[in-house]
């Protein structure tokens, strides 16, 4: 069985879901099996999230932008008060060269939606679904594919050396790969320049500012969100905070999806040619003692015409540097941890409770006696067992 018979689970949507999805996804479409993708989940789709309900009719979120070459002097208070008030900006004058982005997210694109999913998955850190989140509960629903590449900073060759058609390189999978090193020594460059603003207004000495942002340990995923056939009951990615101290996503320059939650209700991001949207991740909130937000965000499955391309860039601290707030400076809501620890816990979570629970395993308070209770928005909160 194919998207056929996939559509029909369409019929049982609640209305109201789907983010902008229009009634015609009630409709039993006759499309045929992308060979790019896996066969969409038989015999029904996952029940319907959730989450995946939206409170219709909201504007898009026009999010602060900064400019990368003020944010160390004069635009410093307004990149601050974009990182206390939700966690998410974006970014201009940035530097990296038009021509480099959109050759990366076009040769990704094209990669991707030419070779079969049979062929790509032999593929070196190629994925299928949320690599990192993988969520027992709503791991089919991720409608989503991805190229994970692992950056050594300043070891890119100009990939502007490498053509741009078809030819021997591997058939394109090599080009895309030093494309990604080329456009990773950027983002190193940025998320170094937005990290050391941050850490002056934190007081961070120049051994913590070092530790907590890492080049070393950055990666690069380059996602493509194929056509789904069930667009409505499925997401492209599930809602989630980033672990990273900051992510930096590339999108393409007219095509949306990405949301992010706003007083409790998703909201569009709109997208803006050429610039580049960074989110904070839980490191931030850690190293920051709460002071800084990591934005929940989520990406809507792509609709049967249309497909989203991405490329997203996380940044970490050294994986045993003790990540903990400067004196003063959140009160101590978060007990010193490292990020391997970090990761070792959401690594265990998944795996017993299904979904990554995140930064409140980390409160200061012993949490031993916690109780786990998952909420609507896909989150989850502690509360004292009672004794
Ligand atoms: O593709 C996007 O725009 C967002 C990706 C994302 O949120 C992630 O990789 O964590
Ligand atoms: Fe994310």
């Amino acid at each position: 069985m194919g998207w056929a018979s996939a559509a029909a689970t369409c019929g049982r949507l609640q209305p109201g879901g789907g983010g902008g999805e229009s009634s015609s996804t009630t409709t039993t479409r006759t499309t045929q099996m992308d060979p790019s993708c896996p066969p969409f989940p038989q015999p029904e789709a996952p029940p319907l999230p959730l989450q995946l309900q939206l409170q219709p009719g909201l504007p898009r979120l026009e999010l602060p932008t900064l400019d990368l070459e003020r944010v160390g002097g004069e635009d410093r208070a307004a990149l601050v008060a974009a990182c206390r008030d939700l966690g998410a900006f974006r970014v201009v004058n940035h530097g990296v060269p038009g021509e480099l982005r959109r050759r990366l997210l076009e040769l990704g694109k094209q990669l991707l939606g030419r070779d079969t999913f049979e062929l790509k998955k032999a593929r070196p850190g190629y994925f299928w679904g949320t690599a990192a989140l993988k969520s027992l509960r709503v791991k089919e629903v991720n409608w989503l594919e991805g190229l994970h590449v692992d950056l050594v900073p300043g070891s890119s060759s100009s990939s502007s050396q490498v053509g741009d058609g078809d030819d021997d390189d591997d058939d394109g999978w090599m080009r895309i790969r030093a494309l990604m090193a080329e456009y990773g020594d950027h983002m190193a460059r940025i998320a170094r320049k937005l990290f050391d603003a941050l850490a002056a207004e934190l007081g961070l000495d120049h051994h913590q500012a070092a530790s907590y942002l890492a080049e070393r340990q950055g990666f690069l995923r380059l996602y493509r969100y194929p056509p789904c056939p069930s667009s409505a009951s499925c997401l492209g990615m599930e809602p989630h905070t980033d672990s990273s101290v900051l992510s930096i996503i590339l999108g393409q320059d007219h095509v949306g999806g990405l949301q992010v939650i706003r007083d409790g209700a998703w909201r569009d991001v709109a997208p803006a040619p050429g610039e580049l949207l960074v989110n904070l991740g839980d490191m931030m909130t850690a190293i920051s003692g709460g002071s800084y937000q990591s934005v929940r965000h989520r990406v809507l499955a792509s609709r049967p015409s249309t497909e989203r391309v991405s490329c997203c860039y996380f940044a970490f601290p050294q994986e045993d540097a003790v990540v903990e707030a400067p004196s003063g400076i959140g009160g101590g809501v978060y007990r010193p941890f490292s990020y391997r620890e970090f990761r070792e816990q959401v690594q265990a979570d998944i795996k017993a409770v299904g979904t990554k629970v995140g930064l409140s395993r980390f409160y200061a308070t012993a949490t031993s006696s916690i109780e786990w209770t998952p909420l609507e928005s896909g989150e989850w909160r502690g509360r004292e067992k009672p004794s």
